[in-house]
């Protein structure tokens, strides 16, 4: 028996230490064995620390690592100690399309704090409420009437782009970085309905200096939410993110600011009689200029880098499927004789396009993260979720999944057509769903109908990138869809000289 005298400094070391292993054991049964989620099946690490997540989150391989763990464990995988991620058609319009039939946040799966990156904007706001109302007043912006304005605005960049392809392509004879192509044109587009004023990206053939800060700023905002869950990951934060993409964070909002109160200026009618995003709110006076610089960031980014993305991978899957590419450019060169025949309207009726389109926003969704959201405390596909865990339904999971899609990684454009091969199409979800799904889906459709239809009406595509892995292989995910290089020839079939 010790006495209190004999007591030395080592005996209450090694006291504490014992203490904190039992507590870390008992800690360690109890989320394991006992905790509510205990049930769920993943991988231990996961189950036991939030490090397992932020290694998924983090790695750039995020998509890809989902589908595995949902190919191991099943429908619903415990991927953190209080989190659930699901895989099926059920839960997914069970977590998601739930908040557009419910008129009060009860009973409502909301944003997650994870959203919370600074201002609250459209889609980063959580109070239902509050979401409700800025969700109406930029709902003018989307309307039917606004999306035949902003059609002008569309078609306008599109040429310049045409014509830029076959200028910097030498006709054909020089390779075109079209990854960042993709994103001169659809920066220019939005930053115009935005701001008013073009990036003039695609004049200059050149990422404007704003557009640039853009990656690396939304990069470091996820890291700081990850970091606020893994308060242990600061010491290593400089491997997470890229050098110097905090101050761009900084630049870039500075000149959100500058811009946002030259379209103040600009007044509300930047074409008269046609709607842009701000113009409705800027006469009713309902918006100042630091909102419409956090709005405009959102659309900006939410608008441009994953339609961009998308045509990326369009173009991709085009070039490594010779006969889906011969079979667009037969639809689409057999439908017009002029480029300026291509509208939203005509463009809308092209099934094939249709099928490309949709099949790239299969197999390579521009938002690649699963959405996470509070439970209530309700039902998930069968499965009771007590409230306030986190659950997601990661789309890419979903949208390669042999139950619902027949031969889930091939391109298949014909299975948008008709019945298709009988999948069950709702296993698609780029756009997400309910009342925070996609605002500007219908635009979105727009751009990609008109842009596509233009480019394969115009050119023909030759890949130059010959040695590229698969596309979703090559590229990483960090918050956005970091591509690879995809160098392309575009060889003008049509003059586009005017
Ligand atoms: C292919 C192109 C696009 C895809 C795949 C896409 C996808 C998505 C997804 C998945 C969400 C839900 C995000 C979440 O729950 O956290 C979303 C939200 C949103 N998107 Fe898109 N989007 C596209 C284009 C656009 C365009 C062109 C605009 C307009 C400029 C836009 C504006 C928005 C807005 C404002 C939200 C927030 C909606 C809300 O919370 O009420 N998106 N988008």
């Amino acid at each position: 028996m010790l006495s209190i005298a004999s007591i030395t400094p080592l005996h209450v070391v090694g006291a504490a230490i014992a203490t904190s292993g039992l507590y870390l054991l008992g800690r360690c049964i109890y989320i394991l064995y006992l905790h509510p989620l205990a049930k769920f099946p993943g991988p231990k690490l996961a189950a036991l620390s939030d490090a397992w997540w932020a290694w998924m989150f983090t790695s750039g391989r995020g998509a890809q690592i989902m589908l595995d763990v949902h190919r191991k464990y099943g429908d619903v995988v415990r991927i953190a100690p209080n989190e659930l991620s699901f895989s099926s058609v059920q839960s997914y319009f069970d977590i998601y399309g739930h908040a557009g039939s419910k008129s009060r946040a009860e009973g409502r799966f909301l944003k997650t704090e994870f959203y919370d990156l600074g201002a609250p904007r459209i889609n980063t706001v959580r109070d239902p409420v509050v979401h409700a109302r800025q969700r109406k007043a930029l709902s003018h912006a989307f309307s039917a009437k606004a999306l035949r304005d902003q059609e002008d605005v569309v078609q306008q960049y599109v040429d310049l782009f045409v014509k830029q392809l076959t200028r910097l392509g030498s006709a054909g004879k020089k390779a075109i970085e079209a990854t960042e192509a993709y994103n001169w044109l659809t920066f220019d587009i939005i930053g115009d309905l935005a701001f008013g004023e073009s990036f003039n990206a695609v004049a200059d053939a050149k990422t404007h200096f704003w557009i640039a800060q853009i990656f690396d700023a939304t990069q470091y905002m996820l890291v700081q939410q990850v970091i606020k869950r893994v308060p242990l990951l600061k010491y290593v934060e400089s491997f997470l993110v890229p050098k110097g993409s905090g101050e761009k964070l900084q630049i870039h909002t500075q000149l959100s600011h500058d811009k946002a109160l030259k379209r103040m200026q600009l007044g509300p009618d930047l074409r008269p009689g046609k709607e842009d995003f701000f113009g409705h709110m800027i006469r009713k006076g309902t918006i100042t200029e630091t909102e419409i610089a956090a709005q405009a960031r959102v659309l900006i980014l939410a608008g441009s880098e994953t339609t961009a993305t998308a045509l990326s991978a369009i173009t991709y899957y085009l070039l490594r499927n010779p006969a889906c590419l011969a079979e667009v450019q037969k639809e689409v060169r057999g439908r017009f004789k002029a480029m300026d025949e291509i509208t939203g309207d005509s463009a809308a009726g092209l099934k094939y396009v249709h099928g490309v389109i949709e099949e790239g926003l299969r197999l390579s969704p521009p938002v690649g993260s699963g959405l996470p959201r509070h439970s209530p405390g309700a039902v998930v596909d069968g499965h009771y979720v007590p409230a306030g865990v986190i659950v997601t339904n990661g789309n890419y999971e979903m949208a390669r999944d042999p139950r619902y899609w027949h031969d889930p990684e091939a391109f298949r454009p014909e299975r948008w057509i008709g019945e298709g091969y009988h999948d069950d199409k709702r296993a698609s979800q780029p756009f997400s769903t309910g009342s925070r799904g996609c605002l500007g889906l219908n635009l979105a459709y727009l751009e990609l109908r008109i842009i596509v239809a233009k480019i394969v009406f115009a050119f023909d595509f030759e890949l130059e990138s010959k040695h590229l892995g698969d596309w979703n292989d090559e590229c990483k995910l960090y918050a956005l869809w970091r591509k690879p290089k995809l160098f392309v020839k575009f060889h003008p079939v049509v003059s586009t000289a005017n």
